[in-house]
């Protein structure tokens, strides 16, 4: 496995994945859990690079907020279709719910006719679950697909155990090139870190950046790098917050 190099705060952003990479997949979404100590252990690194560190999601802001509490990070949300900039700022949403209404009942109707499927509503983007019924993966492919139809301007999304739904035109890659235009990730080497198959377009994208890019995980990649497991990347987190302590120390003293 090539393992990745360290990170350096003083030099490096980091761009975060959240489900798979910083806490472990579960059936149930509401149901992931991350513990307070990795949660500080988070926040003093985000200290550490002034900031440049983005948590970088399917998910919505809001929900990751909540997971991360009581600490709030630059985010891009449902595949960039959310950002914030820097912790406390706005949310800025670039697409609306409305755009997916009658998806949303094709859909609602879809779960109902197969109850192993379920649906998450997260307003900009839907999400058809199969983790449990790998059977049901090209049932829930083929639901997702017939309640789009012919209609432009969506994108069909598979992730892990999923089938996802939003309104085209971002993904993480360009996610991550329109937060790296900004203090404070701007001229900085950007590092990537993600497990899952929507996690290549932020591969794609730090790799055209000159930056480190890590999969976590089995599987094929564009990455150049892995870490074998969520705990892994703790562990790395971990080290790199740890060397940047002793760094400030020396400084100090
Ligand atoms: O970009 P991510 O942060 O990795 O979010 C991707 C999707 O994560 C969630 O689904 C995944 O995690 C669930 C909980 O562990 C799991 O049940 C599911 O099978 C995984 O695909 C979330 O529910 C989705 O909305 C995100 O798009």
């Amino acid at each position: 496995m090539n393992l990745p190099p360290p990170i350096d705060p003083a030099r490096h952003a980091l761009f975060i994945d959240f489900d798979g990479t910083l806490v472990d997949l579960v059936d149930d979404p509401t149901g992931v859990v991350i513990s307070p100590e990795a949660v500080e252990r988070l926040g003093q690194l985000q200290a550490a690079c002034a900031g440049a560190f983005a948590v970088v999601s399917g998910r919505r802001i809001a929900d990751l907020d909540h997971f991360l509490q009581p600490l709030q990070f630059a985010a891009a949300g449902v595949h960039g279709l959310e950002r914030r900039d820097q912790p406390g700022a706005p949310v800025v949403p670039l697409a609306g719910p409305e755009g997916l209404d009658s998806i949303r009942v094709a859909l609602g109707a879809g779960v109902v006719a197969e109850p192993r499927l379920r649906l998450e509503d997260k307003k900009t983007a839907l999400v058809v679950h199969y983790r449990g019924f790998p059977e049901l993966q090209e049932a829930a492919i083929r639901l997702v697909s017939a309640a789009v139809g012919e209609e432009p301007g969506y994108a069909v999304m598979k992730g892990d155990n999923i089938v996802e739904v939003h309104l085209a035109g971002m993904d993480k890659g360009k996610a991550i090139e329109a937060l790296m235009a900004h203090a404070p990730f701007q001229g900085r080497q950007p590092i990537y870190v993600g497990d899952d198959t929507t996690d290549e377009f932020g591969f794609y994208a730090v790799r055209k950046l000159g930056g480190v890019s890590i999969k976590v995980g089995d599987g094929a990649t564009e990455a150049e790098f892995r870490l074998a497991s969520v705990d892994s990347v703790h562990r790395w987190l971990g080290v790199a917050r740890r060397e940047a302590s002793q760094q400030q120390g020396e400084t100090q003293s």
